[in-house]
């Protein structure tokens, strides 16, 4: 479980979170919204244990954070970064797998196997430059997931891909989520993108010293698809909801 509990975040003088309290059960996808700045990577990244705690606290698994947490895994959005240009697809999904002292036939597996989930079978001895955006973006999504981590951070993981693509790894994303089950918190622009993948959906006000102004269920009936939720008169009336929050 994550929690965070009156998490506040500053840069010199400019606060940029203020009193920031959420509980995150085991397995469930929250998503983060809110307009430009207000601090939605600096939660990811505070969570992540990459930059100190300022004000209150955030635990995993009833652990405060003070590093990076054990089995944590993010995505970013910038995948071209991400990847490591000089080495095969499937020596950058095995590279975690380093880590944790597999033999170098069971990396090999696992990083076949995981490309294999994400829809990528017999890509593996392929270069990340070789691929189009979407394929690396699931390349990176297959080295997050390889060491099957139970805290999944993603920092909009889709923000630069078409539509068609960004549509296929949103479906890519539920998939994986069922499956594999990890707690996700998924950060984003997109209001519609956040009700159609999130479990919950989070909305934090404009800056400076953004705080949570609406906290949403997303309840919605049957297995998720491009086209019929999307038609859902509860999708259309969750996604007006967190536009008017978004909106202020
Ligand atoms: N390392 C830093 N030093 C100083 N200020 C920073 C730093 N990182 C972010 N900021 C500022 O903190 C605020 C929040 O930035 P952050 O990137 O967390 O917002 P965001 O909601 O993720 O933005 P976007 O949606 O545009 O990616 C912004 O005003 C930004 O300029």
């Amino acid at each position: 479980m994550l929690r965070l509990d009156s998490l506040g975040q500053r840069y010199g003088d400019h606060p940029v979170l203020h009193d920031i309290t959420l509980t995150v059960p085991d397995g469930q996808l929250l998503c983060v919204v809110g307009p430009s700045g207000c601090g939605k990577s600096t939660l990811l990244r505070t969570i992540a244990g990459l930059q100190p705690v300022g004000e209150g606290s955030v635990s995993v698994d009833g652990e405060p954070v003070t590093g990076v947490p054990d089995r944590l895994a993010v995505v970013f959005q910038d995948y071209g970064r991400s990847l490591f240009p000089w080495l095969s697809v499937r020596e950058n999904v095995a590279l975690p797998l380093r880590r944790r002292g597999l033999g170098r036939a069971e990396r090999r597996d696992e990083a076949e196997r995981m490309l294999e989930r994400v829809g990528l079978p017999g890509a593996g001895r392929r270069h990340p430059w070789q691929l189009s955006g979407g394929m690396q973006q699931r390349v990176a999504i297959a080295r997050a997931l390889v060491c099957r981590p139970s805290l999944l951070l993603m920092d909009e993981p889709f923000g630069s891909l078409d539509a068609q693509t960004r549509e296929d790894l949103e479906d890519l994303l539920l998939e994986v989520h069922q499956t594999e089950g990890p707690t996700i918190v998924f950060v984003t622009h997109d209001i519609d993108e956040s009700v159609y993948v999130g479990d919950r959906v989070v909305v934090l006000s404009s800056g400076p010293a953004s705080r949570i102004v609406l906290d949403l269920p997303i309840a919605l009936p049957g297995k998720r698809d491009q086209i019929t939720t999307r038609g859902l008169p509860e999708f259309v009336s969750l996604r007006a909801e967190v536009g008017r929050a978004v909106r202020g």
